[in-house]
This record gives structure tokens, C-alpha cells and sequence, in this order.
């Protein structure tokens, strides 16, 4: 796909029927707006957009035209019986029988037609297929003639030597008796066998066409009274009918806004003809009283009047205009976005901007039909519990007056982005709702998407957020944390999340469902995506997460805010209700994270970058983390208690060494370790026995001071280190085996070593090889597991080699001696140990 079918397809997707400006385009695509222009001028002259307007352009996805396209409300309250009736007039292979519904002169013959027609021009019929109506009106109590008017309608179809297809309407079923009703039902179930098709028609819904007379399913549609469609269809509807008569008397006619909203607002008997009927005796009586002038006056002679010529296209062009202009649209809704802005700069509270739109709703209200309010009130209202209340615990009131005028808002936003451009104005006001407001706005929003998905960005839809969400913002606001649960799975986070903000009773976590295959990529542009919609006003971050790497995850979103973070894993719904409660309770970030914590073994918290936020020091043996653990407790116990003491195992920190940079080492102030280990990190790293040097010690010291110790325990230390590393202090930690002989076993295997490789081992390499090797044994001993660590011997080097069969020779008496067997894991430690100074 190049990128102008991209932003085709973009535009069809999000703007379906809208029209959009250059600027709404360029920002779904992400072009800049001179790029942009130039591809929607492209698709223009492919017939794919449809060009409007000049400053600003709007462009418009382009149709083919159905034949439902010129009955008025096709896009509003006829929407979903126009959708009914293609379904039957799809089904395959006859189409299905359809019964209208509806008052007198409501449009249920206009409405039939289209359904042929529309027939006929997706192919569905014929060119040549016919319509033919009959009327049981006609007919009543004259059951056998009507029934040979039946006859007589469908030998119309068979005449001829090709049987034609086409639609039989049959209207006024209510004028006959039940008996005769359900004769014609009943033949309507031919349809799926022949070319003919039924529509019925009656002024009430009571006939019974429901299971017990129809075999086959038909289709029900019921079409409203004119005085319940919207103002602006009504409007229509009169500007259509003064239209018909301007052609009719070849005059222009000229009416005040006024009296064609009279018109419009009035209730007619019989509906939409009752309405013609009104008008055409109006311009009739108008006429007659002047019968020279080229122009026809309805009504008082105003300032700005409504001209309607002969052959305008009125209902394309005009009554977007007229409708604005009836209403007041325009300015009404220009000193509503300015109050409101007004309103929000001044930091005034929301129940002043929520009195401002009501007030304006009260003014529109008559545009709107009832039913069509009621029953968008009620759709609202389910919506809002499913996806706000049910997820975010966020409770909405239950009275009937706050959804009803909710709804209201709903049709006033799209009064408005239907008629009006979008102006800077609406958009600053939009901005400053998300300033203000900013979680509230995101709740609404994510309401939005549900109820109107193709306005989600329409600027105007932000309107009914003031009705919406006033009793909701103050609390929805108090909350200081952007809390995210990230979970694998269609429902785990959701559901977590869903229990939490229920308990809590107010909106703390939005969660993240991913597949299973989500990459590190993707979670972050959940995250991302999240933080930008939450504005500018700085707010913490907490991520609690299901699986994967802690550190990863802590440095991919530390990079999207640079606000204190938390994340924490192997989440559950009780650690997550905790963190929800601590929200709720305000407790500061610090408390948070220190609690979190201590969940469980197998969770992790990291709420600072890198190994730790305090001053440390690591310690890292290589005869194991016992060994660590011992100068660990050493090391805590003398110095003083705001120094950490991190002890890790050598292949621990081999793997940290190798895959972090100094950031994370930034407060380490130390290495201590008891081989020699390299490393860029910028921390000093010591070999522990180095400090019987009298440099190295005096380095050590130096260190120790500029962390903040004393003089006196830095010394302290230094002389415990001393006796803990030497035979003395091997002494001192063997626990079973008698320390005379497993030193004296540990002096003949080093000097063993020596000869075969024909060295002198340095007096504290071999105090660090005793420690080693007595510990090692004692280890063995004690070691329940029989673990076999095997080491390939073929992946070996050939000194490698050498070394473990050597070393195998050695270890024997002991292993006879003490009944141990000397781990290949053990013997890779010590030519780790060894190799520099015996090759
Ligand atoms: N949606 C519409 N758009 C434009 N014109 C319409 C529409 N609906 C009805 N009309 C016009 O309104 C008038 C009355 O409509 P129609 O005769 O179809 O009503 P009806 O319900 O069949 O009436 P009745 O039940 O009394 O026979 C017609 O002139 C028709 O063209």
C-alpha cells in the first residue's frame, strides 16, 4: 500500500461519513500538512474524496449513491431501518417480505420505493422489474374482491413471456379483518419461491405478524411520527416542500428563519404530508393574494430572510445553512466555547462549566426527537456502567434527567461538527479540558470510543464531557499516580484491574491486556501511549507486571518519564489492591515502593535505577555465597548502618559486570571479591587478599573514608578482614571437620599444584587457595543434593583438560578420606582461581 491509499484507508476508517479538514487528515497520518494536501487532491481527482468548502477545505469520503440517499434523515433517523431493510433486501435467494410501520403519511410509500429501487440498483432485481401496490382500504369488508385484486396484481408479474420480479406493497393492513390479514400473510410466504416481493404497510403495530403468521421471518420496520425526528430533518422537510412549490408556481419564495422553525416545530396531522399539505396551502393563499409579484413572501418581511429559488440544490447545499442559521448554531455555540474557556482559566469548578452547557442544551432541546433521546439515554447509560463503572469503578448517577441530558449533549456535539467548522477556539478549549482534567478526560474519552467511535476525535464530542463526568471529576482527580497493570492474557490485567477500581470505588489502574507473543517494543507503546494521554501535570509512575525482566522493564519506561517510577512483577490481585489502597490513602511514592517490596519471594519491586538507590558496597566470593555472606555480616556489623552490603555469588556478578553500564553501578562505592576481576565501571574493584599489601590496604581505607566511615572503623575493619583471612580464620569457620587436618589436606593439594607446574604460588594466593579448598570441603560434606554438574570434557581446552585430569589425581585421597566427590563445577572454580599464575 503507497501512502496515499494509507491515508485513504486511514480516512475511511476513522472518518467514514465525516467531513474532515486538511489539518485532521495530516494528523491521523502523520504528515505534515503540505504532503498531505497534495495526496487528498490526488485521491479528489481519483473520484475517491469528495472536496467542500474553501478556507477551511473539507474532504469527504465519496459514496456511490443509494437509492435510500434521497429520503431525508437517511443519515439520522432512518439510519437503522435504511440498514434493515438492505439486509432484506439482500437475503438470499428472494430477499425477505418487509412490514412498515408508522402513523399516517409518515413516509412508509417513500420508504417502499426506495426499497425497490435500491433493489434495482444493487442488481438485486432487474431494470425491468415493476412496482404494484394495492390498497386494502379499498377493500373493506369486500374480502373476495380484494382477493382478486391479489390476482390480478401478481398476473402482472407473469404476463409476457418472461415473468417479471418486482415489489407488491400492500398497504392498510389494519383496515381488514385478522382472517383476511393473515390470507395475504400467509401468501407472502411465497416470496421465497417466486419473483415477487412483499412489503406490507399498516398505521399500527398491532396486527399480529409475529411467528404465528409468518413462516418465513420478515423483516419489521417502524417509522417514527415527524414530530419526534430531529429539528434539522424536520427543517428539512420544510425547506424540501417549499422548494417543490417554488417549482411548482415558478416563483422564488422568500421566509423568515422563524417561521420556517414554526413550521417545522409544528405538529401535523398526517405527519410529513400533512406538513406539505400546510405549506403548499400557505404559498396557495400567498398566491392568490399576489398574483403579479415575482416573489412570494411566507410570513413577516425580515432582515436576513431564507431565499428558496426554483431550481436551487437546496438539499445539498442549503440546509446546513439553514439549519445554522434557524438555530443559531453558530454564535450560540462560539459564546458557549468561550464561557467555558473562560470558566476553566479562571479555575472555576466544574459544576459552572457543566450549568453553562445545559443551559444551551435547554435551548436545543426541541431539535431532538424523544424516542430517539430516550432510547440513546438508555444505550448511554448501559454503555457507561459496561465500560466506565464496571472497569473503573466509577459510579455515574441514576436518574433519568442527568442521561437524558447527557444524550442531549451527544446530539448537540454532533449539531455541531455536522454544521459548524471547527475553530481554534475548540480546540484550546479541548486542550484545556485535558489540562484540567486531565484523568477525568481520559475515562471520557475511552467512553467516547464506545459510543461514537468515529467522533473520538472530532473536537466537538468533547462537549459532552461537562455533563458527563461532573460529579466524577473531583474524585477521579485527587488520585497522584499513573498506576498501569500490564498482564499476558485476553482478561488477566482487565479483570485485576476491574476488582481493584471496584473495591476502591474509584478510577487508580488502567490495564493492558497483551497476547501472549507481545514484544518489549509493543508493552512500551501501551505505556507510552498511556502517559501522553495523561497530560502534562506531573505524576508518578507505577507499572505492576505479570512476567519478564524487571530491569529491562525499569529502564525502557524510566526512558518514556523522567517522574519516579516503580514497576513491579509477578503481579497478583492482592498486591495490586494494596498498592490501589496506599493510592487511595495518598501514602507518598517512597512508602509505596518500600512496601511493595515486601509482597512475596517471588515478586520483585524496583522503584531507582540501577542495583541499588543507596551507598553500597558488593562483596562476591568465589567459594560461593556462604563465603560472601560471612564478610557480609562482617562488613555490617563494623561499618556504619547507611553503607548496603550487596553479597553476591561470583557468577552473579560476572553476569552484572558484563551487561551493565555505570549508571547502574553509580552508587556502588566498592568491589570487594577474592579473585582478581576487570572491569570498566568506573568502581574500584579489590581482591580482598590484597590487602595484606600495604597499599592496597591503605586504598581500601581511603575508599572507606570518602564513603563517609570514621577513621576508626575503616580501621576496624581492616583488621578484621586481616584475622577473618587468615588460618586462623579458616579455623574459626569450619564447623565439622577438624580444621588441623582439612589445612593440612589443603596445603598438600596446593603444593601439589605447584610442583606439577613447577610455580611458587604467592604467600596470599595460597591463603586464599586454603580458604578455598577447606571450605569447598566441608561444603561437600555437608551438601545434601548429589548434584552431578558434568562439564563437557570435549569442549575444553587442552590445558583445561590437563588440569581436571590432574586434578581428579589430587583430589583422590581426599574424596577417599572425607567420602566426597569433588564436583567438576568445583574443579572449573579453581582453574578459574588458578590459571594466571600457573600458565
Ligand atoms: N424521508 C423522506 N424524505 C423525503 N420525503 C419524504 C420522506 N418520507 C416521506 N416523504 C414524503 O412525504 C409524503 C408522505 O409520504 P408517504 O405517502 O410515503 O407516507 P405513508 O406513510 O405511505 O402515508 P399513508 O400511510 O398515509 O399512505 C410523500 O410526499 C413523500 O414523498
Amino acid at each position: 500500500m503507497n501512502a496515499i491509499e494509507k491515508l485513504y484507508t486511514a480516512i475511511m476508517h476513522r472518518f467514514p461519513n465525516e467531513r474532515i479538514t486538511t489539518a485532521q487528515a495530516a494528523n491521523i497520518i502523520g504528515l505534515t500538512r503540505g504532503v498531505t494536501s497534495s495526496y487528498l487532491s490526488k485521491l479528489e481527482k481519483q473520484g475517491k474524496l469528495l472536496k467542500t468548502g474553501s478556507r477551511p477545505v473539507y474532504w469527504q469520503i465519496k459514496r456511490e449513491k443509494s437509492a435510500f440517499d434521497k429520503l431525508i434523515g437517511f443519515r439520522g433517523s432512518l439510519k437503522s431501518d435504511i440498514q434493515h431493510a438492505i439486509e432484506a433486501i439482500v437475503y438470499p435467494t428472494h430477499g425477505l417480505p418487509i412490514f412498515i410501520t408508522g402513523p399516517q403519511g409518515v413516509g412508509k410509500l417513500a420508504f417502499a420505493h426506495a426499497i425497490y429501487h435500491e433493489a434495482i440498483r444493487r442488481q438485486v432485481l432487474n431494470k425491468e422489474a415493476i412496482f404494484e401496490s394495492i390498497d386494502c382500504a379499498n377493500y373493506k369488508d369486500q374480502p373476495d374482491a380484494l382477493k382478486k385484486e391479489l390476482q390480478a396484481a401478481v398476473q402482472h408479474f407473469v404476463v409476457g413471456e418472461v415473468p417479471k420480479s418486482g415489489y407488491l406493497y400492500i398497504k392498510n393492513l389494519q383496515e381488514l379483518h385478522t382472517s383476511d390479514q393473515r390470507y395475504f400473510v400467509v401468501h407472502a410466504n411465497q416470496q421465497k419461491n417466486t419473483d415477487i416481493r412483499y412489503i406490507f404497510s399498516a398505521t399500527t403495530k398491532k396486527i399480529n405478524t409475529g411467528n404465528v403468521y409468518f413462516k418465513s421471518a420478515a423483516v419489521q420496520i417502524d417509522l417514527i411520527p415527524l414530530s419526534h425526528r430531529p429539528l434539522n430533518e424536520r427543517i428539512a422537510f420544510v425547506a424540501m416542500f417549499f422548494q417543490q412549490q417554488s417549482v411548482q408556481i415558478g416563483r422564488e419564495i422568500i421566509v423568515s428563519p422563524h417561521e420556517l422553525v414554526k413550521l417545522a416545530t409544528f405538529e401535523h396531522l398526517n405527519n410529513i404530508r400533512g406538513l406539505n399539505n400546510r405549506i403548499q396551502l400557505l404559498c396557495a393563499e400567498v398566491y392568490a393574494n399576489t398574483p403579479v409579484n415575482d416573489q412570494l413572501i411566507i410570513g413577516e418581511m425580515v432582515k436576513d430572510p431564507i431565499h428558496i429559488a426554483p431550481n436551487q440544490q437546496l438539499l445539498q447545499t442549503s440546509i446546513v445553512a439553514l439549519i445554522t442559521s434557524a438555530l443559531q448554531l453558530g454564535p450560540t455555540t462560539d459564546a458557549l466555547f468561550k464561557q467555558l474557556f473562560d470558566s476553566l482559566l479562571r479555575g472555576e469548578t466544574i459544576i459552572e462549566q457543566n450549568f453553562f452547557v445545559l443551559k444551551v442544551l435547554k435551548q436545543i432541546d426541541t431539535t431532538t426527537s424523544e424516542s430517539l433521546l430516550t432510547s440513546f439515554a438508555q444505550t448511554l447509560k448501559q454503555i457507561s456502567k459496561k465500560y466506565i463503572t464496571h472497569r473503573y469503578g466509577v459510579n455515574f448517577p441514576n436518574d433519568n434527567m442527568f442521561w437524558r441530558n447527557a444524550a442531549l449533549a451527544f446530539v448537540f456535539a454532533n449539531l455541531c461538527s455536522d454544521n459548524l467548522p471547527v475553530t481554534k477556539t475548540v480546540h484550546k478549549l479541548q486542550a484545556e479540558i485535558k489540562d484540567r482534567y486531565p484523568r477525568s478526560y481520559y475515562l471520557f474519552n475511552q467512553l467516547l470510543a464506545k459510543v461514537a467511535p468515529q467522533y473520538s476525535q472530532n473536537v466537538y464530542y468533547c462537549l459532552p464531557f461537562f455533563i458527563l463526568m461532573t460529579q466524577c471529576t473531583e474524585k477521579i482527580e485527587s488520585v497522584h499516580y499513573n498506576a498501569i497493570l500490564l498482564a499476558h492474557g485476553e482478561n488477566t490485567a482487565s479483570s485485576i484491574q476491574q476488582v481493584v477500581n471496584t473495591l476502591c470505588g474509584n478510577y487508580f489502574f488502567e490495564a493492558f491486556d497483551m497476547p501472549i507473543d507481545v514484544s518489549l517494543d509493543k508493552i512500551n507503546s501501551y505505556v507510552r501511549d498511556y502517559l501522553a494521554d495523561q497530560g502534562p501535570s506531573p505524576r508518578e509512575n507505577i507499572v505492576l507486571f505479570d512476567m519478564g525482566s524487571l530491569r529491562e522493564m525499569f529502564r525502557e519506561i524510566k526512558k518514556l518519564s523522567d517522574q519516579e517510577l516503580l514497576v513491579v512483577n509477578n503481579v497478583t490481585t492482592a498486591m495490586a489492591l494494596d498498592i490501589g489502597l496506599r493510592i487511595q490513602r495518598n501514602e507518598a511514592f517512597q512508602s509505596i515502593a518500600e512496601a511493595s517490596k515486601a509482597y512475596s519471594s517471588t515478586t520483585d519491586a524496583q522503584y531507582y535505577e540501577g542495583l541499588s538507590n543507596k551507598k553500597n558496597i558488593i562483596v562476591s566470593c568465589m567459594s560461593g555465597v556462604g563465603l560472601s555472606k560471612e564478610l557480609k555480616k562482617l562488613i555490617e556489623s563494623t561499618l556504619s548502618p547507611s553503607l548496603e552490603v550487596i553479597a553476591l555469588d561470583y557468577k552473579q556478578l560476572h553476569a552484572l559486570l558484563k551487561n551493565h553500564d555505570r549508571q547502574f553501578f553509580s552508587n556502588t562505592q566498592l568491589i570487594l571479591t577474592t579473585t582478581d576481576v576487570s572491569g570498566d565501571i568506573g568502581v574500584d574493584i579489590m581482591n580482598i587478599y590484597n590487602i595484606f599489601d600495604k597499599a592496597t590496604s591503605l586504598k581500601l581505607q581511603t575508599t572507606l573514608l570518602n564513603t563517609g566511615e570514621s577513621q576508626d572503623s575503616s580501621d576496624l575493619l581492616i583488621d578484621r578482614l586481616l584475622r577473618f583471612l587468615s588460618i586462623e580464620g579458616i579455623r574459626g569457620r569450619l564447623q565439622i571437620l577438624n580444621p588441623d587436618i582439612v589445612i593440612q589436606e589443603s596445603q598438600d593439594i596446593v603444593s601439589h599444584y605447584e610442583d606439577f607446574y613447577n610455580v611458587k604460588f604467592e604467600p596470599r594466593l595460597k591463603l586464599n587457595l586454603y580458604m578455598h579448598l577447606s571450605l569447598m570441603f566441608e561444603r561437600m560434606i555437608m551438601s545434601t543434593k548429589n548434584s552431578k554438574n558434568m562439564i563437557k570434557k570435549e569442549t575444553l581446552s587442552n590445558q583445561e583438560r590437563d588440569f581436571f585430569s590432574l586434578s581428579s589425581g589430587t583430589f583422590q585421597p581426599v574424596e577417599q578420606k572425607f567420602n566426597i566427590k569433588i564436583q567438576d563445577y568445583e574443579i572449573e572454580l579453581l582453574y578459574q582461581l588458578l590459571k594466571d599464575f600457573i600458565f
